[in-house]
């Protein structure tokens, strides 16, 4: 077992990796449930780990009671998360009751916001089930629902208790799936870690293809790279956590403009941005192209998206701009935009003119 800490200043917390760990769930969960019950909440994709996890704890003496919601980017909304506390709140929830949430980024999101308003704040455990979940939502306290106006627009920073994390569980995980979630993971090295995006280069396919240690090599550093920047920077306020969002700001107009759907998932979404980053910072004469050739180059070997075209978005750049306007880390009117100086070299850049960044889409567009 792999034991990473999430050291922050009010409450810290364990993420803990292990083969196997979803079957043993019953254990770890066993002082949290203090001899009550525990509300599952999950996606109707994710039934055989509901019976592991039920299984589980059922072993260990713990009552549980599952609430499934349908799967997909929808689920991110004001009627799911009415939906959602009215079922917990029929289940008695109590504040020191730790509600688990079983499945990707999208339950993880919705299940922490519904947590930290439920009765102004209970608690929740997350056991992330996609590999996206596994190296980046399930840490950190970023919980969410999307709003017509854009991603993540109304949601709440709160913390879960303990974050449990069973590779082997990405078995069921669809290849797509398992694509959009890796974009997270390069994301990392080229925030601040070279190796590790030449690592990514030398094995992302192995562990695309299923690679048991090449995933757990790339989860646990995920997860330690997330957990540092998160106890040095918990709330976004110093520029420090800023830096995840690398990718995220086109990312997010490119999931605006695709309504949400599956036409174009979060991870592939980060891909076309993070692609995007590199060739804005490249054609400022900031990043040397041959970094922004190699960083495209990675994306698409391994089958995601590498700018508009493979997005297959075809949007004005002035309309995706309009989107970024909803960005949350707007401050005083002007938006700062995540550049890189080079791979592992990425920055927060607070001089980019929006008219330049539209104009470097259209010329990037790739008429359908
Ligand atoms: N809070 C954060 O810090 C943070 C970080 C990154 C992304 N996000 C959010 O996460 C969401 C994307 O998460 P995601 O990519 O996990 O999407 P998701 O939750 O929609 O899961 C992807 C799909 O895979 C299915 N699935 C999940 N685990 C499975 C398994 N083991 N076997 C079979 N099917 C499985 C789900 O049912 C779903 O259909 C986005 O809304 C994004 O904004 C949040
Ligand atoms: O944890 C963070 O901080 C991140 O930015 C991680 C991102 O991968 C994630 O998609 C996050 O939800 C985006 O944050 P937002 O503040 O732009 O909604
Ligand atoms: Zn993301």
């Amino acid at each position: 077992m792999t034991t990473i800490k999430v050291a922050l200043a009010e409450r810290g917390y364990d993420v803990r990796i292990a083969a196997g760990l979803l079957a043993r769930a019953g254990e770890a969960l066993a002082p949290l449930a203090r001899g009550r019950a525990m509300a599952i909440v999950t996606d109707e994709n994710l039934a055989p780990h509901l019976a592991t996890l039920r299984a589980s704890l059922d072993a260990a003496g713990i009552a549980s009671h599952p609430i499934i919601l349908p799967p997909g980017e929808g689920t991110k909304s004001w009627a799911m998360l009415a939906e959602l506390t009215d079922r917990l709140l029929a289940l008695g929830i109590e504040r020191s009751d730790h509600v688990i949430a079983l499945g990707g980024g999208v339950i993880g999101d919705l299940v922490g916001f519904a947590c930290a308003i439920l009765k102004r704040g209970c608690q929740f455990v997350q056991i992330p089930t996609s590999l996206l979940a596994q190296v980046d939502s399930s840490v950190g306290g970023k919980t969410a629902i999307n709003t017509s106006a854009g991603k993540n627009l109304v949601g709440a920073f709160h913390q879960p208790a303990l974050v449990l994390i069973d590779p082997t569980v990405l078995d069921t995980l669809p290849p797509r799936q398992v694509r959009a979630g890796y974009a997270e993971i390069v994301k990392y090295g080229l925030i601040d870690d070279a190796d590790f995006f030449a690592w990514c280069e030398a094995n992302g396919a192995a562990l695309i293809a299923g690679d048991p240690a090449a995933r757990l090599h790339a989860i646990a550093h995920a997860v330690a790279a997330k957990a540092r920047i998160v106890a040095e920077d918990e709330r976004e306020t110093t520029g420090k956590r800023a830096l995840l969002n690398l990718g995220h700001t086109f990312g997010h107009a490119l999931e605006a403009e695709t309504g949400f759907s599956d036409r174009l998932l979060h991870g592939e979404g980060v891909a076309a941005g993070m692609a995007l980053a590199f060739g804005f910072s490249a054609a400022h004469g900031i990043a040397p192209q041959a970094d922004a050739d190699r960083v495209a180059a990675h994306l698409r070997t391994v089958g995601l998206p590498d700018g508009l075209g493979s997005a297959q978005v075809d949007a004005d750049g002035a309309r995706l701009v309009d989107h970024m306007a909803h960005d949350k880390k707007m401050a005083g009117g002007t938006l700062p935009f995540l550049l890189a100086r080079g791979i592992g070299r990425t920055y927060l850049d607070r001089n980019v003119d929006l008219t330049d960044v539209a104009a470097f889409l259209n010329a990037q567009r790739v008429p359908a």
